[in-house]
């Protein structure tokens, strides 16, 4: 049963590839996301990126352009949380917040007056053991607290590995049950990372000559769920399709592009769930996963951004000329005004 179903998956996804797949729903569907294409595959994302991006309306209050949290931030890392939440509010996000440990806060802090820190996190380093209950218990409390403001969630930027505390993606391969089933979960792994899910999840080795329906059986594997497999170019699939972003980037590698990424998905997911909320269902793009939505926008946006600084800076472009660089990408895009 098994088997034969994955078989007919696999059947399908080839026939939708050609394009020649009858059902009428899926039909439409595909004939909508494809409106929005260049190829099958590659996404239309400066159509996406103008669909949802909001107009800067007077009548608008504070925390309406989305407000985010960042969780990430240990002694060793604290560029990471700060790249992703200032992205956010580069954006155009109103309010960012950040929680991290308590060797972290200050420090990111000192970067920029604009995030909000919230020094809440404990590193094992810094606690007995026998306390660790009750510490646990503590800060799943405070952050508990504030979890219900924010529209969307970054996990992981600069958590690291101490088993207290736990790396993002790093913790969700290891429980996926975290993620499974929750369709607004997005994985945005790098090459490390996404080697990691699928030998976990699909129990094989990455198959790049297989690269599209390989996603679209570990996004469907782990259940519900979106992943942004970040590379040359980045692929994207919530389980159902499959959609690329090639936009020419930057061949500077520097840390950090993911945690600019991470920030960028996060605003875009909220403002396309927030524009297909209210458009009732006659947009384009009605049909298209927010959380689809979201990681193409980011995506395009971070390497059209990457792509600007390499202009400006060549060899030393790094990770914050990236981030001077995302308001110019986006108003070329979509003007203010
Ligand atoms: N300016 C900053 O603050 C930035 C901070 N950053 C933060 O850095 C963290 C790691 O992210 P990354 O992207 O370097 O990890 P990745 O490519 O999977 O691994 C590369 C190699 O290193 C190793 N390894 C990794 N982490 C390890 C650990 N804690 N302890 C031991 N080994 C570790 C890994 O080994 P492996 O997993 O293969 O065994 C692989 O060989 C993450 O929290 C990120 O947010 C970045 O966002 C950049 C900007
Ligand atoms: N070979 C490449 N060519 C062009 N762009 C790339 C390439 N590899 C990665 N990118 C882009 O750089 C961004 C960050 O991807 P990367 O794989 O470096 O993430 P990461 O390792 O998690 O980064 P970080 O250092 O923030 O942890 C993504 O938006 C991706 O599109
Ligand atoms: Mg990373």
């Amino acid at each position: 049963m098994l088997a034969s179903s994955a078989v007919i998956r696999r059947q399908q996804f080839l026939i939708r590839t050609l394009g020649g797949y009858t059902d009428q729903t899926h039909l439409k569907r595909m004939q909508q996301t494809k409106a929005m294409s260049g190829t099958a595959f590659e996404a239309d994302s400066e159509n996406i990126l103008r669909a949802i991006t909001p107009n800067l309306d007077p009548s608008k209050h504070k925390g309406q352009a989305g407000k985010i949290a960042v969780i990430g931030g240990c002694r060793e890392y604290t560029g990471a949380p700060y790249f992703a939440a200032i992205s956010a509010l580069k954006i155009g996000a109103d309010l960012s917040h950040v929680f991290c440990t308590k060797d972290a806060a200050a420090v990111i802090k000192s970067y920029s007056p604009e995030l909000i820190v919230h020094p809440i996190l404990e590193e094992s380093y810094s606690i007995r053991d026998e306390d660790k209950p009750s510490i646990s218990s503590k800060v799943l409390a405070e952050v508990n607290k504030w979890m219900e403001r924010f529209d969307c969630l970054v996990v992981g930027p600069g958590l690291g590995r101490d088993p207290f505390l736990l790396d993002g993606l790093f913790l969700v391969t290891d429980s996926l049950d975290l993620v499974s089933g929750y369709p607004l979960a997005v994985l945005t792994p790098n090459v490390n990372e996404y080697k990691r899910l699928v030998e976990k999840v699909l129990n094989c080795k990455v198959d790049d000559h297989d690269a599209h329906e390989q996603l679209l059986s570990l996004a469907k594997g782990i259940g519900s769920i979106t992943i942004l497999r970040k590379g040359k170019s980045d692929l994207i699939s919530d389980g159902e399709t499959v959609k690329s972003v090639s936009i020419y980037g930057s061949p500077r590698r520097c840390g950090g592009q993911g945690d600019i990424l991470s920030g960028s998905v996060a605003v875009f997911l909220s403002w396309a769930r927030q524009r297909l909320s209210a458009a009732e269902g006659d947009l384009p793009i009605s049909k298209i996963n927010p959380t689809v939505l979201g990681c193409i926008a980011g995506s395009a946006l971070m390497r059209k951004a990457a792509s600007l600084a390499f202009q400006n800076k060549k060899r030393s472009t790094l990770t914050s000329d990236i981030i001077e660089c995302l308001g110019k990408s986006l108003e070329d895009i979509c003007p203010a005004i």
